[in-house]
Order: structure tokens, then C-alpha cells, then sequence
């Protein structure tokens, strides 16, 4: 069936049900990308404290069946040079619903366009679903880390990460520019000759199906707040756009209803009785609120650029990307990975910490209905926290620690279930 991917020869696939939720076989066939650079580090110490996290929780009744698929530096070992991102990565992880990557590598200036990018695009994730939560005992630069406590909703398919970029002096910027020149009349190129050209497409409908997440989760798990994050008093159309559209739809699909005349709204929470608030600030002034004011904030709904930035400024607040997870999601197909990259310096040691990527399953597991293992691995990586035998980041910070390695964390955390 594949060129190179191997179907466990045990396991059944996750499937989609018409309603679309999952039907999650005993023995799940998951597929998983090592990652480059330290994700050959995080993958393997992921995959066992997983493993060892639905052992202990459902003693052998539940099992995953790991199934390899190739991204990044790998692939091209295995496929050749060249190819970065077979097809049959992208038909795996459609076929088998529910996966998880390590980091993969983004050259700076030219070189392959990011396959983390591609990747999301390619299978329609359009969700990048970031929680930030403080757990006790993590190190953080905040006097109360614990009023952090907020789950970011990333646009992950439009904005200026759509790729549609003009290098300085290629014909397409020359040609574009003369475009917006002569028939556009713009006047503000101020140096046309040599301007590089982005373009941000944002859409009423990637808006609406980004923000009608948001409000669902905040439904879902009685959270008061939805806040759009946009710097629209700029970028009018783009981020003014996506603040405009994201209250109409609270207005027409969820009866919000103005606050004192508006922009503001709320609605009742119809599980809870409660009333959501839905908001909106703009992307710098919100930078600022997260550190003086980050009580104030819950759920969080902001395209792809500001979602990128805001992820790892609220992960810092909260003891760093060392331990900030993620999820790619779309309609049913969910990938699942880490707010970090590769750390390239760190690549091969045995050095990082691998807490974003397991927390990352965590998630998956959640996602999954396996609440039990997910369980399991927050309480031990609370009590991994807590014992003080942590990785190089929070042991950097930490008063009386003792540092261990990579893989010496995930076996402090397996010891801990
Ligand atoms: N989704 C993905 O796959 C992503 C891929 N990337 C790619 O990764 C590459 C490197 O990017 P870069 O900007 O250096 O960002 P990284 O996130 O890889 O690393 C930045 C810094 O964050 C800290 N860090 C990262 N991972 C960990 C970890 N597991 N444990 C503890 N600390 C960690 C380290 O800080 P310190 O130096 O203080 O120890 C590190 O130097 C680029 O090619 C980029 O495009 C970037 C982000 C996401
Ligand atoms: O794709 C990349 O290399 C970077 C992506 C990134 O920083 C992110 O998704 O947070
Ligand atoms: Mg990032």
C-alpha cells in the first residue's frame, strides 16, 4: 500500500463517524514524525512514556501501534534527495486520523518552504490549538505564573503564511509592483525597485471556522472569555477584517448580543448558564496585558503571524517551550506536535526537554477519549516537577534541582506512575 511506510502488522485505524467524532479501536494503529534535529531526541522518550502511560492505566486492555512516516531530513534519506514531504505522509496521516510530529526544520531566506506550514495547509488543519497552563513547581521569570492560564485558537491556514511571497528584483515582484503602481494606484512602495512582496490572505470563512472553534471550546469547557487578537487598526481589510467577522459570527451562529452599545458581547454558556464574553485587543497592547494583566484573558482567537509570536511569549510566561504542546486540527484529521522547533544546537545530545512533545500527546489522548493515560501523564509530570529532577531549562532556574537528561526525564516521569 505504502512505498515506505510500514502498516503495523497488529492494530486497526481510528476512524471518523458520520457525526464526526472518532471511533478509537483498543489498538489504534497511531502514525508519528521523528522530527529533525532534537526531535530524534523527544520522539523516542515520547513514545514510551506514552506507551507506559496506557499501560498503567488500562493494564493491557488499550495498546497503540506505532507506524513511522517520514518528514524533513529523514525523508530524504529514506526517499531520496530532495523529497522533504512524500505524498504518502500526507495520505498516512489523512488515512489514519490521529498522529503526532516532532519539529522540522525551516531554513531561514531561501532553501524549502516550511513542511510544518505544508503540512498544516496540505491537510486542512486549520486550528492550531495551543494551551498555556502554569504547573506547580516550574520555573517562570512571572511572580504569580499561575494566573496564566489560557488556550490560544491559531488560524493555520491563511495570512501572510500562505507562502505567496516575491523575492526584491524578481520579475513577480516587478510585475506585481507595477500592477499595484499603475493600476492600483498605490503610492506608499517607498522603494519599488528593490521592495521583497508578502501577501496576507485572510478569508471571512477561515475566520468563521477558526472562531466558531474558539467559542465551542469555551462552551465546552466553561471558560468565561473569548478574546480576538488582531492589530486591525492598521491592517484594516486582514486583521480588521478578522475582528469584524469573528463578532458577527458570535452575533448570527452563537446569539451574542452587544455590551453597552458594543464591540463587546456576550452570550450564555447553554451548558453552564454562565455568560461567555467575547472581546477583542489589539496584538501589541495584548502583549503587554499578558504580562501585567493575564487573568483577564481565557480562550484566545488570532490569526496565523500574531498566534505564532503570542505562543511562545505565553509559554515563556509559564516556564518556557520546553513544555508548550500543540495541536494541528481540522474537520477530523488532528496533528498532533510541540510549540518548539528543532533546537538545532541541542540536536543528538540526549539534553532537551521533551515535556511540549509529551504533553503534546497528552492532548492527543485526550482527544482520543483515553482520559485515564492522559491522566497519568499530567499527575507524573506534576510529580517530575515537583521531585526537582528536571532537564538543563528549568533546572537552569530552579533552586536545589538535579538535572537530567532527555530521556532521564521521561523515565523520572515513567517512575512517577
Ligand atoms: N513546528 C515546528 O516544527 C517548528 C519548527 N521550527 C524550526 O526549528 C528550527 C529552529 O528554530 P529556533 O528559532 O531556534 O526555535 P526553537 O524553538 O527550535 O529553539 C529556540 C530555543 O528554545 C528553547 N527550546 C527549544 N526546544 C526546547 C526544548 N525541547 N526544551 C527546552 N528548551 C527548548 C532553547 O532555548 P535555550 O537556547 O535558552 O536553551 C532554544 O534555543 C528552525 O528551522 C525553525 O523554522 C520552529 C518552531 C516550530
Ligand atoms: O515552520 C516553522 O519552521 C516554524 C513554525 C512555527 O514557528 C510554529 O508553528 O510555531
Ligand atoms: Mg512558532
Amino acid at each position: 500500500m505504502y512505498q515506505h511506510i510500514k502498516v503495523p502488522s497488529q492494530g486497526e485505524r481510528i476512524t471518523v463517524k458520520a457525526d464526526m467524532s472518532l471511533s478509537v479501536p483498543d489498538e489504534p494503529i497511531i502514525p508519528y514524525i521523528e522530527g529533525d534535529g532534537t526531535g530524534r531526541d523527544i520522539t523516542p522518550v515520547m513514545l514510551k512514556v506514552v506507551d507506559a502511560a496506557v499501560a498503567k492505566a488500562y493494564g493491557g486492555k488499550r495498546k497503540i501501534h506505532w507506524m513511522e512516516m517520514y518528514a524533513g531530513e529523514k525523508a530524504t534519506q529514506v526517499y531520496g534527495p530532495g523529497v522533504w514531504l512524500p505524498d504518502e505522509t500526507l495520505q498516512a496521516a489523512r488515512e489514519f486520523v490521529v498522529s503526532i510530529k516532532g519539529p522540522l526544520t525551516t531554513p531561514v531566506g531561501g532553501g524549502i518552504r516550511s513542511l510544518n506550514v505544508a503540512l498544516r495547509q496540505e491537510l486542512d488543519l486549520y486550528v492550531c490549538l495551543r494551551p498555556v497552563q502554569y504547573f506547580k513547581g516550574v520555573p517562570s521569570p512571572l511572580k504569580e505564573p499561575e494566573k496564566t492560564n489560557m488556550v490560544i485558537f491559531r488560524e493555520n491556514s491563511e495570512d501572510i503564511y500562505a507562502g505567496i511571497e516575491y523575492e526584491a528584483g524578481s520579475d513577480e515582484a516587478k510585475k506585481t509592483i507595477d500592477f499595484l503602481v499603475r493600476e492600483m494606484g498605490a503610492k506608499t512602495i517607498r522603494f519599488p525597485e528593490t521592495s521583497a512582496l508578502g501577501i496576507k490572505p485572510v478569508s471571512i470563512e477561515g475566520t468563521e471556522r477558526l472562531v466558531r472553534r474558539a467559542l465551542q471550546y469555551a462552551i465546552d469547557n466553561g471558560r468565561p472569555s473569548v478574546t480576538l487578537v488582531h492589530k486591525g487598526n492598521i491592517m484594516k481589510f486582514t486583521e480588521g477584517g478578522f475582528r469584524d467577522w469573528g463578532y458577527a459570527l458570535a452575533g448570527k451562529e452563537f446569539g451574542a448580543v452587544p455590551i453597552d452599545g458594543g464591540p463587546w458581547m456576550k452570550f450564555k454558556n447553554p451548558r453552564t448558564g454562565k455568560d461567555i464574553v467575547v472581546k477583542d485587543v489589539i496584538a501589541d497592547a495584548f502583549l503587554q496585558q499578558i504580562l501585567m494583566r493575564p487573568a483577564e484573558y481565557s480562550v484566545v482567537a488570532t490569526l496565523n503571524l500574531n498566534g505564532d509570536y503570542i505562543s511562545d511569549a505565553l509559554a515563556a510566561q509559564v516556564g518556557g517551550i520546553g513544555i508548550a504542546p500543540g495541536a494541528n486540527m481540522g474537520d477530523s484529521v488532528a496533528m498532533f506536535e510541540a510549540t518548539h522547533g528543532t533546537a538545532p544546537k541541542y540536536a543528538g545530545k540526549d539534553y532537551v526537554n521533551p515535556g511540549s512533545e509529551i504533553l503534546s500527546a497528552e492532548m492527543m489522548l485526550r482527544h482520543m477519549g483515553w482520559t485515564e493515560a492522559a491522566d497519568k501523564i499530567i499527575s507524573s509530570l506534576e510529580k517530575a516537577i515537583l521531585s526537582k529532577k528536571v532537564t538543563y531549562d528549568f533546572a537552569r532556574l530552579m533552586d536545589g534541582a538535579t538535572q537530567v537528561s532527555c530521556s532521564g526525564f521521561g523515565q523520572v516521569m515513567i517512575d512517577h506512575m
